[in-house]
């Protein structure tokens, strides 16, 4: 696919599968907004894609998604300086039952204030060109999990949410804007490292990534 003149925004994209669809979107031409709380690891990353794709192609902001304002201003920042959004993926995620609601803030809350900035920055409604937003659930997102419930909850959610706007008629109409929902299985990034304070029940974790393939 020819990306050349698109511009993508990518939450969660120091590192993991935020960094590998990043580079997949340079790769074809885009040019990248990489978007994560983590500024050493993001600088890293964008250094290493600057130095691959050109200069002007990729920049790293540090945006806590589970900061409004963090998320405004890093909308703001691509528009000023790329001009426009025609790709946005809203990815940032984590695993953690202990701090449940920091978790349902970044996995859920921030794909919810993402995707309604996407409207109103890409929607041919509002002087968009249209373009695609991608919000990354997981296939937690359509089974039961029992380690880690509240992980499913919000994966659920995103799931919902998205399909929701992707059905209504006027977003289906005016807006240009495709709205898709990633499902993902289990790869082998550091979220599936369940730190000891995730409240994840190690006992079942390595059983169930090993079922799937994975030796942790
Ligand atoms: N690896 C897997 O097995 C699967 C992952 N997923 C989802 O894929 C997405 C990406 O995860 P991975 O790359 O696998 O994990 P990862 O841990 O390697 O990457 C997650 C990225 O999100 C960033 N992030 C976390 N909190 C943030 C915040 N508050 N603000 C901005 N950035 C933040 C991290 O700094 C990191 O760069 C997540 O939404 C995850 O739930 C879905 C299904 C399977
Ligand atoms: C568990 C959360 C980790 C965070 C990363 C992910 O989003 C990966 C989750 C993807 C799929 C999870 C599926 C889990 C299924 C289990 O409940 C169980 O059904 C698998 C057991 C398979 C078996 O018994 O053969």
């Amino acid at each position: 696919m020819n990306l050349s003149g698109k511009v993508a925004l990518v939450t969660g994209a120091a590192q993991g599968l935020g960094k590998a669809f990043s580079e997949s979107l340079l790769s074809q031409g885009a040019k990248v907004c990489l978007a994560d709380v983590k500024v050493q690891q993001g600088k890293t990353t964008a250094a290493e894609f600057q130095k691959t794709f050109g200069n002007d192609s990729a920049f790293f902001e540090k945006c806590d998604v589970s900061i409004a304002d963090d998320v405004t201003n890093v909308f703001k920042k691509v528009k000023s300086k790329y001009g426009q959004i025609d790709i946005l993926v809203n990815n940032a995620g984590i695993a953690n039952e202990t701090h449940w609601r920091k978790m349902v803030d970044i996995n859920l809350v921030s794909v919810i204030q993402g995707t309604q900035l996407g409207i109103e920055y890409m929607s041919k409604e509002y002087g968009g060109n249209g373009g695609v937003i991608i919000n990354v659930s997981s296939s937690a997102g359509l089974v039961p999990v029992f380690i880690t419930p509240v992980y499913c909850a919000v994966k659920f959610g995103v799931v919902g949410f998205t399909r929701s706007v992707a059905v209504n008629p006027r977003n289906r109409s005016t807006s240009g804007i495709r709205f898709c929902c990633l499902c993902p299985a289990f790869t082998d990034t550091d979220i599936i490292k369940f730190k000891k304070d995730s409240g994840i029940n190690m006992k079942y974790a390595p059983k169930i990534l090993k079922s799937v393939g994975i030796n942790k």
